[in-house]
């Protein structure tokens, strides 16, 4: 979408009901064409600029994977601090569902600022947001981002590279475990500008006896070709 809209604008006008109705019975939603591919490069562009890096984990190194993400220090960049704190109050309705299904006592503040407070507070004060590259061979393995007791129930991945363009493979995959069941898995390849928001822990199913935890995990298939860039926009800090 080549467009002069600013983000708020772009964000203010998803159908946030739908994408609630979305998060609570799928896990996740896709919103196409969100940013532009001017803003794709910029974004790109920033992987190899060091002084914005707190730390790099080679992902071979860890098992988690084979690629390379950055964390990004503070101050975030302008467009990844600005998605992350318009994002957010968006997703606190759903969050407190979420919470409120689950009978877990917690409710998220309605602005991000507060949901830093209380990361703060609980000694998770490192920035999250990161960059992640893979090249051919490069896959992330199932996982979950928690970082810390106090996690925010959904994250954001931006899409940065094309399809079939700039990368081949290398789908997004999730899984959901259900209670005594086997795994449920999607799979889904998001074209550049595009943006993920899914679960990051669980998401409340309604059964007999209240709700119960469906956990979820996401990775990325292996890359066949080329090279696969992303953004990820996790809303609470780390340990
Ligand atoms: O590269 C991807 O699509 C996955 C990124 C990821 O795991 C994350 O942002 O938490
Ligand atoms: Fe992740």
């Amino acid at each position: 979408m080549e467009t002069s809209f600013t983000l708020l604008q772009r964000v203010n006008a998803q159908d946030w009901l739908h994408i609630d109705g979305e998060l609570c019975h799928k896990g996740f939603s896709h919103l196409e064409n969100m940013l532009t591919t001017e803003e794709c490069n910029n974004l790109k562009a920033l992987y190899s600029c060091d002084p914005l890096y707190r730390s790099t984990i080679d992902m071979s190194k860890y098992r988690f994977g084979e690629g390379t993400y950055r964390y990004f220090r503070y101050p975030l960049p302008d467009i990844v601090n600005q998605l992350r704190t318009i994002i957010y109050p968006f997703l606190v309705p759903t969050a407190n569902k979420f919470v409120r299904e689950m009978q877990t006592g917690t409710e998220y503040p309605q602005d991000h600022g507060g949901l830093l407070g209380y990361c703060h507070q609980a000694g998770q004060q490192r920035p999250t947001p990161l960059i992640l590259k893979y090249e051919k061979g490069g896959y992330n393995t199932l996982h979950q981002d928690l970082y810390g007791d106090i996690y925010f129930p959904f994250q954001v991945v931006l899409f940065l590279s094309q399809p079939n363009e700039d990368f081949g493979g290398g789908e997004f995959v999730m899984t959901e475990q259900r209670p005594r069941a086997q795994s449920k898995v999607e799979v889904l390849q998001p074209r550049r500008g595009d943006v993920l928001i899914f679960t990051t822990n669980y998401r409340p199913v309604k059964g007999n006896r209240g709700y119960y935890r469906v956990a979820m995990r996401h990775g990325v298939s292996r890359v066949k070709w080329g090279e696969r860039v992303t953004v990820g926009i996790i809303f609470h800090d780390a340990k």
